[in-house]
């Protein structure tokens, strides 16, 4: 799915309007039913709702909506924040509307602020995308009475004073929802790390835009979505053996380390690789053989970490990392893999830490290797970034200089390409903010590399399998009592 910026969203709204046909009344009307359905569907009417708008279209949706939800039976009550002579056109022709069920109350100076008791839910319509300035004066006070509030809050299409596609001041007033109803699209800014407290458990809700105008708009920033997952993947055929699905190779553990050698490895077996070989130090044999008895173990000759390489001619792809530990000679087998691997690989965790100790190893990495670094291994390969939204694009340069694909994990876990295209993952959970969850991830990658996935398909698809596992694991444990053992236990679609 495609992510628009706001002058983006603002043409597509133009351009449904026009081709559709359909009024911007109507859109707008389409657009508050949209929101009432969700609403409904989660709270019934037993709780009063207040109601805060701007005086544009996003305040237009608030007064719809407010209108639709009183007919409804849910008791409403509408502040109207009057900090403009002006107001969009829409925005007057609801008010006009509510005012024929419902007497509007103005907020006109500070004042004027309700008293809440915390029993109520806050519909937050002052702001929508049409954000062009730090919101202040009555609009700041009113973003801080809701934020203040105990009461649950609702965005209507995003928090009010969050800019949709660029950073915001670290002392802007912005509205930190509950939940955010969001209209068809996702928006850049929800994908933003910084961004989490604004956001809220946001979600889309459908609003009929023209899907034809969403897809030729070009963009580099999309969604992996569910939809988008599942035209990646392929099917099983009925007469494939195990050799169709390849022969993946795992150098991953060490010393006190093999707990992640066994996560990756199972994780790679369970997403449906061929055979899985692992390499792995003296010490970590019994111990692999034992814990899966599906894979086979070649043995370094040293005990305790890996130092040599196997024959690498069997493989149809290597995934190099978890608990490899740093120590020279291990370097040293780094370094001899990058000259003589001629498969596909996925390098991970200390295998990138000794990349970013060694960048002349980063320069000679072959292209399009998957490299998965969280935001501390990725400073310490790329530099530090003032902000989330400047990390992103260090990291659309990183993956284009070195021509690598970068999966930047985190939540909305982003997959970068060389070419500086963004795939932002919907699924996974913070329950997976747990050790051992990316040697799953690396295992997972590994295993869709070795079945000849491309590498861009395999690190969009693998991201979004890891992360349904995790929601899986986190529905049977709960986030916080699920490890990454539970992850590998829920792979599979
Ligand atoms: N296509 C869709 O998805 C659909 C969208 N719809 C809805 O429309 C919403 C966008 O509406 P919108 O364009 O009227 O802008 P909105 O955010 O209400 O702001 C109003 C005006 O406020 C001003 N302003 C800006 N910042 C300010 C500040 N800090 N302090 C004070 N003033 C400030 C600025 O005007 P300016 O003063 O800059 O001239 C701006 O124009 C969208 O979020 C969704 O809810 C649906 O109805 C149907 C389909
Ligand atoms: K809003």
């Amino acid at each position: 799915m495609n992510i628009l910026n706001a002058s983006q969203i603002r043409n597509l709204d133009a351009h449904t309007i026009q081709n559709e046909p359909i009024s911007s009344l109507d859109l707008m009307e389409r657009a508050s039913r949209a929101f009432v359905r969700w609403l409904c569907a989660r709270f019934d009417n037993r709780r009063p709702l207040v109601f805060f708008c701007g005086k544009g279209n996003n305040g237009g949706d608030g007064l719809a909506i407010a209108r639709i939800l009183s007919a409804k039976g849910y008791g409403v009550t509408v502040y109207v924040v009057d900090y403009t002579e002006k107001s969009s056109d829409d925005f007057s022709k609801n008010l006009q509307r509510l005012q024929e069920h419902l007497t509007v109350h103005y907020i006109k100076e500070e004042k004027d602020l309700p008293k809440l008791t915390g029993e109520e839910i806050l519909i937050d319509a002052l702001l929508g995308s049409g954000l062009t300035r730090p919101a202040e004066g009555l609009l700041a006070a009113t973003i801080e009475t809701m934020n203040e509030s105990p009461a649950r809050v609702i965005s209507v299409d995003i928090a009010s004073g969050l800019y949709m596609d660029k950073v915001n001041g670290d002392d802007d007033a912005i509205v930190r929802p509950d939940y955010t109803v969001s209209f068809q699209l996702p928006k850049l800014a929800f994908m933003i790390p910084q961004n989490g407290p604004f956001a809220g458990d946001w979600l889309v809700v459908d609003i009929g835009l023209n899907e034809t105008y969403i897809e030729k708009t070009k963009t580099p920033y999309f969604f992996t979505d569910k939809r988008s997952a599942r035209k990646l993947i392929r099917d099983r055929e009925k007469f494939s053996h195990k050799g169709t699905f390849g022969h993946a190779l795992l150098l991953a553990g060490s010393f006190g380390k093999m707990g992640a050698a066994q996560l990756c490895g199972g994780a790679c077996l369970r997403s449906g690789v061929g055979l899985l070989t692992l390499h792995v130090a003296g010490c970590g044999y019994e111990i692999i053989q034992i814990a899966l008895p599906e894979a086979m173990c070649s043995v370094d000759i040293h005990e305790k970490m890996l130092t040599t390489l196997p024959d690498l001619n069997a493989y149809s792809a290597i995934g190099v990392g978890p608990g490899l530990g740093k120590e020279p000679q291990t370097l040293q087998m780094l370094e001899n893999l990058i000259g003589e691997a001629k498969v596909p690989m996925v390098w991970d965790a200390d295998a990138l830490n000794l990349l970013s100790e060694n960048p002349d190893l980063l320069k000679k990495l072959p292209e399009h290797t998957i490299i998965t670094p969280h935001p501390k291994e990725f400073e310490r390969l790329a530099g530090k970034s003032k902000d989330d939204y400047a990390r992103l694009e260090l990291a659309r340069s990183f993956a284009g200089e070195h021509k690598l694909i970068v999966v930047l994990k985190g939540a909305h876990t982003s997959v970068i390409f060389p070419d500086g295209t963004v795939h932002f993952n919907a699924t996974g959970n913070a329950g997976m903010a747990t050790g051992g969850a990316g040697d799953v991830l690396t295992g997972i990658l590994t295993s869709l590399l070795a079945q000849k996935y491309s590498p861009q398909d395999a690190a969009r698809l693998g991201v979004y399998q890891h992360g349904i596992a995790g929601d899986r694991a986190a529905k049977a444990r709960t986030k916080t009592a699920m490890i990454a053992s539970d992850i590998v236990e829920n792979m599979g679609w």
